[in-house]
Parts: C-alpha cells; sequence; structure tokens
C-alpha cells in the first residue's frame, strides 16, 4: 500500500446557516483502500461527502483541508478542479442521477470521448467491454434503453460503470444501495467490491449500514452528530467496538442475524456480518 493518502481529510468543519454539520473531522483514505464513513441519519456524512466532491451547497461556511493527491481543494467547486483532483462519484438515487432523455449507450459513452479522447466507435467497445464487466445482461440492447427502462439494480451498476469509465482515483459512493432489495444490494456491493479492486480506485462508502460497510470496506470512520466518535479496522470495530454508538449499531446488526447462527462461534458476528 502506498504511504501518501489519495484522500486526506483534516479539522474539516461545514457551518450551514447558524447551524454546524461537521465539527473538526480528519480521515484518510489510502490508494487501493475503501474506508466507509458510517454514523446515523443526520449525522453530516452527505456534507462531508459534498465537502470532497467540491458540491456544497452556496450557503455553506466550511473551514479545515482536504486534499486529493497531495492538492489542497478545499475551496475548488467540482467543475474548478484539475483532472487528477476529479472524484467521481455514485447516488442513492439513480434515476435523478442519469439523464432520463438519454439512452445508456450515450451517457456511457460520453466521459471516453471526453476524458480518454477515444473515437466513438473506440467508445461504443469500451462502453459494451465495461457492462459486460459489470454483469449487465445483454449489452447490446441495454445501450439503446433509457434509465427508466432499466430496473433499479440495473441502473445502479450502470452508475457504477459511469464513475469506473471516468477513471478517477477515488469514487465516493453515497448510500448507493439503501433504495435496493437485499440480493440487488449484495450485487452492486461486489460489483463496486470487484472494480475498485481491479482498477485499483480508492473508495469512500457513505452509509448507515454496518452490514453493508463490513461486506465492503476495510476501514471505518464513525460519527456522531458531525464529529468522529471511533474509527479503524471494520473487523476490530465489530469485535471490540469502543464507543457507545458503535456498540448499538453491532448489537442492532447482531438482533436481525437468522436464528441458525445464533451462539454459534464467537468469530460469528463477522462471519456474519460478511458473509452476504
Ligand atoms: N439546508 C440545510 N440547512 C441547515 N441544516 C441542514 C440542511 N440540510 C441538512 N441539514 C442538517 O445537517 C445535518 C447533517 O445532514 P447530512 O445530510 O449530512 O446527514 P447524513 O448523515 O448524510 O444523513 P442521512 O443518512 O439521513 O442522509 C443534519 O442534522 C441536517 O438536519
Amino acid at each position: 500500500m502506498c504511504s501518501n493518502p489519495v484522500l486526506s481529510v483534516r479539522d474539516l468543519r461545514i457551518q450551514i446557516g447558524q447551524q454546524l454539520v461537521v465539527e473538526g473531522l480528519s480521515f484518510d483514505v489510502m490508494a487501493d483502500e475503501r474506508v466507509c464513513l458510517l454514523g446515523a441519519s443526520g449525522s453530516g456524512k452527505s456534507f462531508t461527502a459534498k465537502a470532497v466532491l467540491g458540491l456544497l451547497p452556496p450557503n455553506a461556511r466550511v473551514q479545515g483541508s482536504i486534499r486529493l493527491l497531495g492538492q489542497e481543494v478545499i475551496h475548488t467547486p467540482a467543475a474548478q478542479r484539475r483532472n487528477e483532483t476529479r472524484v467521481s462519484m455514485v447516488f442513492q438515487d439513480s434515476l435523478s442521477a442519469l439523464n432520463p432523455l438519454v439512452t445508456i449507450g450515450s451517457q456511457l459513452r460520453e466521459p471516453f470521448t471526453r476524458h480518454h479522447g477515444l473515437s466513438r466507435k473506440a467508445a461504443v467497445q469500451a462502453t459494451m467491454a465495461l457492462l459486460e464487466a459489470m454483469g449487465l445482461p445483454d449489452p447490446q440492447r441495454l445501450i439503446k434503453r433509457t434509465p427508466a427502462e432499466l430496473s433499479g439494480g440495473q441502473r445502479q451498476r450502470v452508475c457504477i460503470a459511469l464513475a469506473m469509465a471516468c477513471k478517477t482515483s477515488l469514487l465516493v459512493a453515497d448510500e448507493p444501495t439503501t433504495a435496493l432489495d437485499v440480493v440487488t444490494q449484495a450485487q452492486v456491493l461486489r460489483t463496486l467490491r470487484e472494480h475498485t479492486d481491479k482498477t485499483a480506485t480508492s473508495l469512500l462508502f457513505i452509509t448507515h449500514d454496518l452490514h453493508a460497510a463490513a461486506q465492503l470496506c476495510q476501514r471505518a470512520v464513525i460519527i456522531e452528530r458531525g464529529v468522529m466518535i471511533e474509527s479503524g479496522e471494520l473487523d476490530t470495530l465489530i469485535t471490540a467496538p469502543q464507543h457507545r454508538f458503535t456498540q448499538e449499531l453491532v448489537a442492532a446488526a447482531h438482533s436481525v442475524q437468522p436464528a441458525e447462527l445464533m451462539g454459534a462461534t464467537e468469530r460469528m458476528p463477522i462471519d456474519y456480518l460478511k458473509s452476504a
């Protein structure tokens, strides 16, 4: 693992109007690493993600430091960032993330022609290869459809494909599986895991779901009301949570485990959380 972080956040403080929504948050995401930002609803996860992406609303006041590959970007909006500090993203709502009027093929072709300078023909080939790699059936037909003509899981995998086509060193995924059923969630998490592995892309995964985090990430940063309360290897956080909120998260995840797994072994919590 490279010793320089891909993303380095220091003393991040975000204020919206009179409300302080993130207060002194610091964490790193290293090369090839998948880190989750885990917290309850309203804890400041999305504002942190928006700050990293350069997409904070105009009324946000932000302080601290956000470095991407060593370059300070905290006050640089997404549209003004240099190529090497661009971050790709996958959002919860795949329907509004895609242009409803444009076919999947045209939307996926664009990053290949715009960012990689491919000809139209080469971009079509790259698009097809990417859709196939995402495990999407019948890419020939899929590229002719508009987003509304796909299932939620297919659409989310198209969004991941779009993010991968942008070939950035960091991908931010903000609750990408929340709107999906359990089987499709597992498919989308697998796709994210395989493609970040294959392309050596670092991932910042925003979630309130410990189960999803355990399937995907090596490390977690846990926040409560905009403040980091605990961080470390996910395995350790699951087996020996220190903070009350983390203990509650782990207990809640255990309380929904299937009856046949109850009381199995001491290592069962991690095995169970990572098994889906
Ligand atoms: N426009 C706004 N003005 C002021 N405060 C806001 C605004 N939008 C959100 N907030 C507050 O900012 C805090 C953090 O919101 P944020 O969306 O980052 O939380 P989150 O952890 O992503 O929650 P969720 O999991 O529900 O998406 C919340 O307490 C919320 O009430």
